[in-house]
């Protein structure tokens, strides 16, 4: 993957600005603001239901927002969707493909959309299947998948026009051992060409080890964010989540 195109000086990649989001009567997040630079890898963590795949949806948008606003490189989703789009890629937690197409039926598909000239997605096919392991079944119809063989296409897929911006929602859960140390060194190879990347994950371990920038969400809030040394301190990032998410006598959930 060559190098992106360079966000302007000082323009951040993600810029979360008082986010709100509800359904319905109920509010699912309240006033969040974070901001991701070029070179994050950004660690999203939270409670079952504290609302990190609502703030996803809505950064990549798959849905809208109620208050506030998200621009991705200076672009505004809501103003500018389509543009937002083409410089950003979206791991959702459920891997759905459409099932009748073969693996790389759907990677040419993504390729097409995403204007990919032929060389640069044969390379970029090849290089990736081969790491996550999946180059044999690229020939088999989707439905035929395994859950984490779907996950890998869809990573592979979200690779394709390597993307400025890359926002995945637990996106480990179901890889093999393998797999998962492959998709750590291709976060952090994007991240080091300047891109970005920004995911929800309930695996602290490797929020710990992996992220630069970690934000905590509880209940529709932020309750804390910054350099993932800054929020640990001296304890492990377990500690903090327990302590941040788990008061004592309450639960947060
Ligand atoms: N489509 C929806 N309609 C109504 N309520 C929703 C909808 N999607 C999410 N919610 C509610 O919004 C809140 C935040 O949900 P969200 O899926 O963002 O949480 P999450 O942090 O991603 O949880 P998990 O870790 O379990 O995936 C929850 O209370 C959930 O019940």
């Amino acid at each position: 993957m060559e190098r992106v195109n360079q966000v302007p000086a000082g323009q951040p990649i993600l810029n979360v600005s008082h986010f709100q989001k509800r359904y319905g009567d109920k509010i699912a997040v309240r006033d969040l603001s974070l901001v991701v630079e070029p070179g994050d890898i950004y660690g999203f963590i939270g409670h079952n239901g504290a609302g990190k795949t609502t703030l996803i949806r809505s950064i990549v948008g798959a849905q809208g927002i109620d208050g506030g606003s998200i621009q991705v490189a200076g672009i505004d989703v809501a103003r500018d969707p389509v543009a937002a789009k083409r410089i950003m890629a979206y791991v959702p937690d459920n891997p759905d493909v459409y099932e009748f197409m073969t693996g790389i039926q759907y990677l040419r598909y993504l390729a097409d959309i995403f204007r990919v000239p032929v060389d640069a997605r044969s390379k970029r096919i090849g290089e990736l299947s081969e790491r996550l392991q999946i180059s044999d079944a690229l020939a088999d119809p989707v439905g035929t998948y395994s859950h984490g063989m779907r996950q890998k296409l869809v990573i592979i897929g979200a690779l394709m026009h390597n993307p400025k911006l890359l926002v995945l929602d637990e996106p480990f859960v179901g890889l093999d051992p393998v797999a998962a140390h492959e998709l750590k060194q291709i976060l952090h190879e994007l991240s080091t060409r300047g891109s970005a990347v920004f995911f929800s994950s309930h695996v602290l371990e490797v929020v710990e080890k992996l992220c630069s920038k970690v934000a905590v969400i509880r209940a529709g809030e932020l309750v804390t964010s910054g350099t993932t040394d800054e929020v640990r301190g001296d304890d492990s990032l377990e500690d903090i989540f327990l302590e941040l998410v788990e008061p004592a006598g309450e639960g947060g959930r």
